[in-house]
């Protein structure tokens, strides 16, 4: 854009040049005026405006009139002053969306050619906006009729030539103007104009105006309007929710106003709140009348709480009538109740029967609920407790597992002041999922339980009363009662608590007591069920009434309003990932489903081990979609996902496999048997190639062991199952058999080891040595044995020496003594069952042990003498031995019983003179000689020799030459002959 100044001062050089254009203007005034006579120039205020960008466009041909657009209004001093086509937008006109008009285009070329300014505007363009008055130039047509025209020829006449045509090809000479060049390098001149509105004065957005609020429209439809229909889509919307709100609100009033209403208005009522709450929690049991648990394990929950109700509620207990049952049994001959079986749930009676501890607290401290998941137990708990008066408190020991959070929340819930908290009623504690608490949170509880109180101590004290001092002077004795609520009663962590806890195995709820229950469910959520369905969903679920009404609840938000026996099988949902005891996995692997047992030994194609036998393959081919094999197919999987979900897959094959052969087989040629221990072998390897090779892929094959057990052993019977020891047995004695063989192996000579590998020995020289050492020995004194039986002996004790084995004295539980093989490599290669080839007398093997232990003093009593003396021959003094190694064995005679006997008393004799020579005067603290002894010396004059031998030895023995130990059990001790004289 072009200084405005700098153009006209070229303009001022001769008043030709400088005023041409105005003439010519005039001139061109004139002309029009005459064309359109009747023509109006300023239109009324509903008439279309133009923006500026059009009136540029456009040239001259805009047809809008403003009140500023007025001549008289006009002020053409200020330069800074807006564009007068830029003028305010017409608030009378209503925001309706407009088209983009083609001649848009021509404002983006800005391209002024003269006959473009010249160019009349497109007759169907909107008349919009408010403009300067008419150029000349204009066309008649482009006005439009009617009132527009009128009185046009009055304001024309008044109008300047830059009034009517604000974009000239000159500089108009009167007014303030702003020159244009286009792109093609035309220039025009546009004229300013007063803006009394003040619209484009005050936003200081100007082009943000131009672009949003102008004429151009690039949105298509305006921006308020947008605007406006979103704050009006808004407002509808909360309009809708507030309606919704309200009327959620008015049904749940009139529900709990008339909570019996007409089941069509309850149904109406009902449909919202069920898009937001779930159904299990909706139709929970209140009452106990509603639990659908089985009543004998309710009524026993329910008396176990009951016997609390002398120390928290200080009711005293309401006096039993005595049982019929027990009455007769007293009455007749034969004692029923003293037989030593009895049922649980006698079991179950008797304890809450039993009279109560001194602390007058049931014995049982603590209630433990334990069954599968989804059947009702915390339900139960809740339900029970408040219907006995207490107010529950529940945690959760997943979620609370550390011992410090354990100990807080317990005696806060029992012990605090909190006890008389909500409504005024005591706490009852129900801890869920105690089997997911760690040993040491189980074990702050047990410490809870075993608090003693003072009337522990002195029993029959006063019943303690409620109130603060009693609690004080009891300290942190437990008064409320707790009840544990868990899925699997056999983790390791509750093995302590088993014991001491009221146990109740909550047994599986009745089907036709959940179909019932299911059933008046969907009738109130109008949804249509089936008995049939109702039941096929109990048995796919296992009586789990949360995964039941949870799958109602799915089936019917997917719009499902009627239930077939199809949509439940079609249904994935509602499927727990539980995890089984291992108790339950092997009973359902040896034990028929219940709707399987009657079936049973009717349906030849049901005879499970032909699944398994014929072809070799499990009849997971094509043959298991076969219709006879439906059933058992189905048991297959069964067993499948309940064997994949069990977890502990070593733990289940142990268990199966300990309890296999103790089940009632009908197979006589015990071809089923020879199945499962191909089975049993392959799981081996499997697992082998699995953990060694790190073939983890073939893990996933494990559970398929369990299936095929379960098709080839499951029966109607109730299997006696025990708990698998077999393997820990089997790794114990595998243990202590290793230990063996490297105690003997470490003991064995040098140059007999180098012989004696481990496996070696274990496989081929063990046994035939346990018989070597086993010769016969006659029973009388060795004085009495041939030279043969002498070098038998000797050989005996080398061999044994030799491979560092010996005879031990023990003694059994029963006092008897017997003599053991150490290390005892008879166990190593001996079965326990089976008796000793050749065992040996007690006699013989205490002969045995105490040569070995003579020859054994011989050898150490050469090496010390070798020690003493210089060494001569340089052979070593062990070599030398008399019964030395095995090499010599048998080569030399086996010393006899007087040599021994000389032996020992030259090697006493060396002691005690040894012992009088080392003798020295008693010294006190100052290294005087003491003269006490010297008194003692003079009293009886005896020789100091044997003196000091006494002081040693003690009396009896220090003045003999032989004295005897006593050793229990060695009968030959008491055997020789000997008189007291010599002992004195
Ligand atoms: N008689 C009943 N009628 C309707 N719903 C019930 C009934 N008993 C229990 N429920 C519902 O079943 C659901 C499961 O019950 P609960 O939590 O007591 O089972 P649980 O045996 O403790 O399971 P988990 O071991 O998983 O904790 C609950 O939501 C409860 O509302």
């Amino acid at each position: 854009m072009g200084d405005p100044e700098l153009e006209l001062g070229g303009a001022q050089d001769d008043f030709h040049s400088q005023f041409a254009d105005e003439l010519e203007v005039l001139a061109e005034l004139e002309g029009t005026a005459a064309l359109s006579p009747s023509r109006d120039p300023w239109p009324t205020v509903g008439r279309s405006r133009l923006t500026s960008e059009e009136t540029v466009a456009g040239g001259d041909a805009t047809t809008h009139c403003s009140p500023g657009g007025r001549p008289g209004n006009r002020k053409g001093s200020a330069r800074k002053r807006q564009l007068a086509d830029h003028v305010s937008r017409d608030t009378a006109l209503p925001p309706t969306p407009r088209v983009k008009r083609p001649r848009l285009e021509v404002v983006k070329k800005l391209n002024f050619r003269p006959e473009e300014m010249e160019e009349p505007p497109l007759p169907d363009s909107p008349a919009r906006g408010i403009t300067p008055p008419l150029s000349p130039e204009v066309p008649t047509e482009l006005w439009g009729k009617g009132p527009l025209d009128a009185g046009a020829d009055v304001g024309l006449l008044q109008a300047s030539p830059a009034a009517r045509n604000p974009v000239l090809r000159r500089p108009p000479i009167l007014e303030d103007y702003v020159s244009v060049t286009s792109t093609g390098g035309c220039r025009a001149f546009l004229v300013l104009r007063a803006d009394p509105v003040g619209t484009g004065v005050q936003t200081p957005f100007i082009d943000t105006w131009r672009r949003g609020h102008g004429q151009l429209d690039l949105l298509g439809v305006s921006f308020a309007s947008l605007k406006e229909q979103v704050d009006s889509e808004r407002r509808q919307q909360l309009l809708e929710e507030a309606h919704r709100l309200s009327d959620t609100l008015r049904s749940l009033r009139s529900e709990e106003v008339q909570p019996l209403a007409a089941p069509e208005e309850e149904m109406a009522s009902n449909q919202d709140d069920c898009q937001h709450c779930l159904w299990v929690d909706e139709f929970a049991p209140r009452s106990y009348t509603e639990l659908l648990s089985d009543d004998f394990t309710n009524r026993c929950l329910l008396k176990w709480l009951k016997l609390w109700d002398l120390v928290v509620f200080g009711r005293e207990r309401p006096a039993r009538k005595p049982r019929p049952s027990v009455e007769l049994a007293r009455g007749g001959k034969e004692a029923p109740s003293s037989s030593k079986w009895k049922s649980h749930e006698q079991v179950l009676e008797d304890m809450l029967e039993a009279e109560l501890d001194p602390s007058r607290r049931p014995r049982q401290k603590v209630a433990l609920l334990c069954g599968p998941p989804g059947l009702g137990k915390t339900t139960l708990a809740h339900v029970i407790a408040r219907h006995a008066g207490y107010c529950v408190v529940e945690m959760n020991a997943s979620d609370d597992r550390s011992p410090e959070a354990f100990r807080t929340c317990i005696e806060a819930a029992t012990q605090m002041e909190s006890v008389l908290g909500a409504g005024g009623k005591p706490n009852c504690l129900v801890i869920d999922e105690i089997d997911g608490a760690p040993v040491a949170a189980i074990n702050v509880l047990l410490n809870i339980l075993d608090r003693k109180g003072p009337q522990d101590a002195e029993s029959g004290g006063q019943v303690p009363t409620s109130g603060g001092r009693r609690r004080r002077a009891e300290g942190g004795l437990l008064m409320r009662p707790i009840i544990c609520i868990c899925n699997d009663q056999f983790v390791p962590s509750l093995r302590q608590l088993r014991q001491q806890a009221f146990l109740l195995y909550f047994p599986p709820i009745l089907s036709s007591r959940l179909t019932q229950r299911l059933q008046e469910i969907s009738l109130r959520q109008g949804m249509q069920a089936d008995p049939g369905a109702l039941a096929a969903l109990c048995e796919k679920t296992d009586n789990d009434i949360r995964a039941c009404i949870n799958t109602l609840q799915f089936l019917h938000g997917r719009g499902r309003r009627e239930l077939s026996v199809q949509a439940v099988q079609a249904t994935r949902v509602g499927l727990k990932d539980q995890r089984k005891g291992l108790f339950s996995v092997w009973q359902e692997v040896f034990q028929l489903p219940r709707a399987q047992r009657q079936r049973w030994g009717q349906d030849p194609a049901l005879a499970p081990h032909m699944l398994l036998l014929r072809d070799g393959h499990l009849g997971l081919g094509p043959r298991a979609a076969e219709a006879p094999l439906t059933t058992a197919s189905q048991r297959f999987y069964h067993i499948l996902h309940v064997a994949s979900s069990a977890g502990d897959h070593e733990k289940v094959i142990q268990g199966l496999f300990d309890n296999f052969l103790r089940l009632r087989l009908r197979d006589s040629s015990l071809g089923t048997v020879c199945v499962a221990l191909d089975w049993l072998a392959f799981d081996d390897l499997l697992s082998r190639a699995a953990h060694h090779g790190q073939t983890f892929q073939l893990l996933r094959y494990l559970p398929f062991l369990p299936a095929a057990f379960h098709l080839l052993f499951a029966s109607g019977h109730v299997p006696r199952i025990a708990f698998p020891s077999s393997q820990q047995e089997a790794q114990n004695r595998t243990s202590r058999t290793q230990n063996l063989i490297q105690t003997l192996v470490a003991g064995i000579a040098p140059a007999t080891r180098s012989r004696a590998a481990p496996q070696a020995l274990v496989l081929d020289a063990l046994c035939l040595i346990l018989d070597i050492l086993a010769p016969k020995l006659r029973p009388v004194s060795t004085q009495l044995y041939s030279t043969r039986e002498k070098q038998q002996l000797a050989s005996l004790v080398g061999t044994m020496l030799a491979y560092s084995l010996t005879y031990r004295q023990e003694r059994m539980p029963d006092g008897q003594y017997v003599y053991r093989l150490e290390p005892n490599v008879e166990e190593v290669c001996r079965f326990p069952e089976l008796p000793a080839r050749k065992p040996l007398t007690y006699q013989a093997k205490q002969l045995i042990a105490r040569e070995i232990e003579m020859e054994k003093m011989r050898r150490a009593e050469a090496l010390a003498r070798v020690g003493d003396s210089p060494q001569v021959d340089g052979v070593p003094p062990g070599a030398k031995a008399p019964l030395g190694g095995a090499g010599e064995k048998g080569a030399r005679p086996p010393t006899s019983h007087s040599h021994e006997g000389q032996q020992l008393e030259q090697r006493l004799e060396r002691i005690l003179k040894r012992a009088a020579l080392e003798e020295k005067p008693e010294r006190d603290f100052f290294g005087r000689v003491v003269l006490k002894r010297a008194a003692a010396l003079s009293a009886g004059d005896v020789a100091p020799e044997m003196d000091a031998a006494e002081r040693h030895i003690g009396t009896a023995v220090g003045r003999s030459d032989v004295w005897f130990r006593f050793k229990e059990g060695v009968s030959n001790a008491v055997r020789r002959s000997v008189y007291i004289r010599d002992l004195l």
